[in-house]
């Protein structure tokens, strides 16, 4: 049975792989894991650990081997990536990842307006969403409103990123995954996007999952921090226990786990 509370779980999920010879190495190993709704959740963990593995499955673009993924109480675990994206977004750390570089700003932006609908993009259609396009734009505070009608491959990194945080909860998703989206940044372009991140995500109450290597963040950011360690969660800190975290208890975490 899964928690009905939960908007997103996994129980004891499995994802396996197999090298050239032959051998299975399980990378995520009965990983379980409860989401409430409107949760931020960072999540920490050593290179290899899992973390990108674990989003693949919620995507959907990994199977599962064994174990089942529930959105609000449905069984998931069956149900593709594509399907998956009407209630799920990702953001990516490369900012190429997430945009169409040929199309400008505002095309772009009209593709994420009209996921999960017939995908046409009409002048008319374009022109209606002009003055919302506008505002959401100047709200990320990067000059990004002045260069709609850019192709998307002229943006600079920061930009180009903003737009596909932009795309990603342009509809509101019931889960957002962040992976690692502004490691690619410079520290003051990153620390620009993780702030409006965490207004956006607050004001429309999404439901979050963020990667991270910046401790910084992981510690700042969200009401619950997670640590994945050799691919299950080896750390599960609610909101009073992640207040009482510092960075020097976080490291002990992985010198302990190393
Ligand atoms: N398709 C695959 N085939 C073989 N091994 C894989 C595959 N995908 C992931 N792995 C291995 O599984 C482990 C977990 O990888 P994963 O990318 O999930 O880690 P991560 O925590 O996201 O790491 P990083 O912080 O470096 O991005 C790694 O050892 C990786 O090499």
């Amino acid at each position: 049975m899964t928690n009905t509370n939960a908007i997103l779980s996994l129980k004891n999920v499995t994802v396996k792989v197999r090298s050239d010879n032959g051998s299975e190495t399980e990378i995520l190993k009965n990983f379980n894991l409860d989401v409430a709704d409107g949760d931020f959740i960072t999540v920490l963990g050593a290179n290899g650990a899992g973390k990108s593995t674990f989003f693949n499955v919620i995507a959907g673009t990994l199977p599962a081997d064994s174990g089942q993924i529930f959105h609000a109480g449905q069984d998931i675990t069956s149900v593709s990536a594509e399907k998956r994206t009407a209630f799920l977004s990702r953001v990516f750390q490369d900012p190429k990842m997430g945009t169409s570089p040929r199309m400008t700003v505002a095309e772009n932006l009209l593709l994420a307006a009209k996921r999960g609908e017939k995908r046409r993009l009409l002048p008319r259609h374009l022109n209606s969403k002009m003055a919302d396009f506008e505002r959401i734009t100047a709200a990320m505070g990067n000059k990004l409103d002045q260069r709609l009608n850019t192709a998307t491959e002229n943006l600079s990194g920061g930009q180009r990123q903003a737009l596909s945080f932009l795309m990603a909860t342009y509809k509101k998703p019931d889960i957002l995954l962040l992976d690692e989206h502004t490691a690619a940044l410079d520290p003051k372009t990153s620390a620009e996007l993780m702030q409006k991140t965490a207004q956006r995500v607050n004001e429309d109450h999404l439901t979050c999952l963020m990667i991270t290597h910046r401790m910084d963040d992981a510690l700042k950011y969200g009401n619950r921090l997670i640590v994945i360690d050799n691919g299950a969660v080896s750390h599960d800190f609610n909101r009073d226990e992640k207040a009482a975290l510092t960075k020097d208890k976080l490291f002990s975490f992985f010198d302990a786990e190393a």
